[in-house]
């Protein structure tokens, strides 16, 4: 879907800012670029929808050689998200949203009524937020908006550049989760900038890290991130693995046993298939129970066991 052949960046000052980036997106895939500060993660990011020109090397989207693309056209195609969201404060939240639609030529019906439905699905609810203006709004709604009316175009691809880096921990880490939800359905192919390594690892499909230079450190799974990193820096840079290996693994049915020789006196409450091994050890700790009820919606699909967590995080590090 996007991808990087040798790209280069060296501003007029001769800060080399990306170093032949070679790196490939798949469609429907969720890619973060992280590393530390000067590393040439916006540089890339902005390239690819050309607010900031390459020196060296192609770019193409869907086939397309973006640098033979006309560069408004282009970035009709391209949601863009950034930490400074940009949102008019003029305007109220629907108009704010409704910007590109008209853009697009829709009439103000179809426009408000598309703006209604986004916001809705970024979890803001039309009734009571459409009509305010920004400045009513706390730092994480703001945020929301600001996906919304990246959305609104409907884009294939969605560049994101510390989308979630201006509001505290909690909301942030709600927004990640809610985001990565958002994604699951909506299937859209991302790129997302972030210093952050943990969010990093609990949002990428494959994760980016750029090292000093605006070189390619390494570019994996979270997974392969965390039990393998490629040489010392990036093992410093990722940290200590094993608890972070609990955040980026998911359960599966296989994990699971039969409910039957457990008494229900030993079971807590139940989590859904979707959790993480860190959600299911948080829902042990609460509960103070050996065990964790799972279900698919309202389906009970079997119990984990501490052996099963042991399981999956075997296999989560091989
Ligand atoms: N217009 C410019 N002219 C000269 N150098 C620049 C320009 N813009 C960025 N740079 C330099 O290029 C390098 C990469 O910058 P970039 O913004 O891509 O890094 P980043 O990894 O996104 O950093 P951060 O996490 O701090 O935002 C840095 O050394 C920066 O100082």
């Amino acid at each position: 879907m996007i991808r990087l052949e040798g790209v280069g960046k060296t501003y007029p000052d001769g800060t080399v800012a990306v170093h032949e980036l070679d790196l490939e997106v798949a469609r429907g895939e969720m890619v973060c670029l992280v590393g530390p500060s000067g590393c040439g993660k916006s540089t890339t990011l902005k390239m690819i929808n050309r607010l900031i020109e390459p020196t060296t090397g192609r770019i193409w989207l869907d086939g397309q050689d973006v640098t033979d693309a006309d560069p408004v056209q282009l970035r009709r195609g391209i949601g863009y998200v950034i930490q400074q969201i940009g949102l008019f404060p003029h305007q109220r939240i629907e108009q704010n949203v409704m910007t590109v639609p008209l853009l697009y030529g829709e009439s103000k019906a179809v426009a408000r009524e598309r703006a209604h439905e986004l916001l809705d699905t970024v979890g803001l609810e039309p009734a009571q937020y459409a009509r305010k203006y920004p400045h009513e709004l706390s730092g994480g709604q703001r945020q929301r908006v600001g996906v919304a009316r990246a959305l609104a175009a409907n884009p294939p691809v969605l560049l994101m550049d510390e989308p979630f880096g201006a509001v505290d921990p909690i909301v942030r880490g709600r927004l990640q989760d809610e985001f990565r939800r958002l994604q699951d359905e909506l299937g859209k192919t991302v790129v997302l900038v972030t210093h952050d390594i943990d969010e990093a690892i609990r949002m990428g499909d494959r994760v980016a890290v750029f090292a000093a230079g605006g070189r390619l450190a390494q570019y994996a799974t979270p997974g392969e991130l965390l039990a393998h990193p490629a040489d010392d820096q990036v093992a410093d840079f990722v940290g200590s693995g094993g608890l972070r290996t609990l955040t980026v693994t998911r359960l599966r049915e296989e994990h699971l046993e039969p409910i039957d020789g457990v008494s229900t006196g030993d079971l807590g409450s139940a989590i859904d298939i979707d959790s993480s091994l860190e959600d299911a050890l948080a829902a042990m700790l609460r509960d103070d129970k050996p065990v964790v009820g799972v279900r698919r919606g309202p389906t009970f699909l079997g119990v984990l066991t501490p052996a099963g967590v042991h399981r999956a995080l075997r296999e989560s590090l091989r």
